[in-house]
């Protein structure tokens, strides 16, 4: 399809036969007048007081236990940069809809009109009382890494920013499973991170915490290598400065076993590519751009490990296959926090769920014939219905194993 066709539809898709992806559904009887006594006046009155009474009862009478609030201030939509609020409403109402069909939760899109960070924590904390959950997205660094510190600080329900740690669990696993595909070790591989903002640094951590070596890792941001000599770095980049005297992604990419895109589009060339170590792992998680065109990165190296960030290309290495199941496992046991284990737990799952055989269903969804874990199918189609039944219950079990969970599943 032209791109001028994909513009198109896309924008029919959005525009009719009503305008946006959601809606609020009422999930109780409405249809006579004693119906409505028991949803309103009176009958409202009797569950007021019983969570007046007792706080805790606002998730047996409400619908915030199963409530996220999907919320951003526009500055870093997919790779599109500060667009603003209105204009990342598409993106966030997308992530509802997501939320709804693979996990069953329901999301209040909202996004907030200012990049004070003070402003915007507050306004989150002042709204908290309506959700289970709060899923932070597209806010640009380093802002993004004090509002969601702050936020996890403050609040008793599960906060995540998805473009930091729904990124960083998927790519992980995706990482684990190619690595095991090219014959190659976590602690040996060099690595080339292109992007140090939000999802970048969060991915990073988590490589680490699987056993990449700082030694082996150069990330790249918008003026060139972060060199421990720079100038001027936030701490989160200082945190990746290497000591090796070089400057471009050119230079970095020689010899480099792997490359994660998290920045912008088309920056990564033929010539680059060319230059990676053998059998390369190139994620250009870029959207919807990704860094190099799948197509093209596939056509210049034959022995190439490629994903991108978009669904129509094999191996979408995307947080749409993250974000619905972590909160749906931490909503389940009414977890206070999305800690380090249950990252973990989730990353392991899906890694794991990748090498299972594939149901048919699964190939029918995608139009193939036979997915098998290898270099086309490195970690689960996000239209996997094990997902549900794997990811949340590993992330579930993982925050009552480390004690965040106030409503623990008992007999498990
Ligand atoms: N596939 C997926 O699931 C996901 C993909 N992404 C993608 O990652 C990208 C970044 O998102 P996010 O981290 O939220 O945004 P941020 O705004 O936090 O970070 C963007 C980063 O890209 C860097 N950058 C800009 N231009 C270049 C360049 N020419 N070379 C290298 N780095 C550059 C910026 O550098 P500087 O610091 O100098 O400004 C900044 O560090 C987006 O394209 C987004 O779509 C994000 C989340 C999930
Ligand atoms: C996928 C996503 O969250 C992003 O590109 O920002
Ligand atoms: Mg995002």
């Amino acid at each position: 399809m032209s791109k001028q066709s994909r513009r198109r539809e896309a924008l029919l898709y959005h525009a009719k036969p009503k305008p946006g992806k959601i809606e609020v559904v009422p999930t109780k009887k409405y249809a006579t007048q004693r119906d409505l006594s028991l949803a309103y006046s009176p009958g409202v009155a009797d569950p007021c007081l019983e969570i007046a009474k007792n706080v805790d009862n606002v998730y047996k009478y409400t619908a915030k236990g199963n409530l996220v609030a999907v919320i951003s201030n526009g500055t870093a939509v997919l790779g599109l940069g500060n667009i603003g609020p209105e204009a990342s409403k598409p993106v966030m109402e997308g992530k509802g809809l997501l939320f709804k069909i693979f996990a069953d939760i329901d999301v209040f899109d909202i996004e907030v009109g200012t990049e004070d960070v003070d402003a915007f924590i507050e306004t989150v904390k002042n709204i908290a009382p309506t959700f289970g959950g709060i899923n932070l997205e597209d806010i640009k660094a380093p802002e993004a890494f004090e509002i969601e510190r702050r936020l996890k600080e403050e609040l008793d329900i599960p906060v995540m920013h998805d473009d930091q740690h729904g990124t960083a669990i998927i790519s992980a696993a995706a990482l684990l499973n190619a690595l095991e595909i090219a014959k190659k070790k976590i602690d040996k591989v060099k690595i080339v991170i292109s992007g140090a903002g939000a999802a970048a640094v969060s991915c990073t951590r988590l490589y680490k915490a699987f056993g990449a070596k700082d030694a082996n890792i150069v990330m790249i941001d918008s003026k060139g290598v972060i060199r421990k000599d720079r100038d001027n770095l936030t701490d989160e980049k200082a945190e990746f400065a290497t000591a090796r005297k070089i400057d471009t992604l050119e230079e970095a990419m020689e010899k480099a076993d792997v490359f994660v895109g998290l920045s912008i589009a088309n920056i990564v060339t033929p010539k680059m590519l060319k230059s990676m170590a053998k059998r390369p792992i190139v994620f250009a998680m870029a959207n919807p751009d990704p860094e190099i065109e799948y197509d093209l990165a596939c056509k210049t190296r034959d022995d190439i490990i490629m994903a991108t960030g978009r669904s129509d290309h094999p191996n979408q290495v995307n947080n749409v296959l993250g974000f619905p199941f972590i909160f749906r496992g931490a909503l389940d046991v009414r977890a206070t926090k999305i800690n380090e284990a249950m990252k973990m737990a989730a990353v392991e799952a899906l890694a794991a769920l990748a090498k299972e055989p594939v149901p048919e269903q699964v190939n029918i969804a995608y139009g193939e014939t036979k997915l098998i874990f290898g270099r086309e199918y490195i970690i689960p189609k996000p239209f996997d219905p094990r997902l549900i039944s794997t990811v949340p219950p590993a992330v579930a079990k993982a925050a009552m194993e480390s004690g965040v969970a106030t409503e623990p599943i008992k007999d498990w």
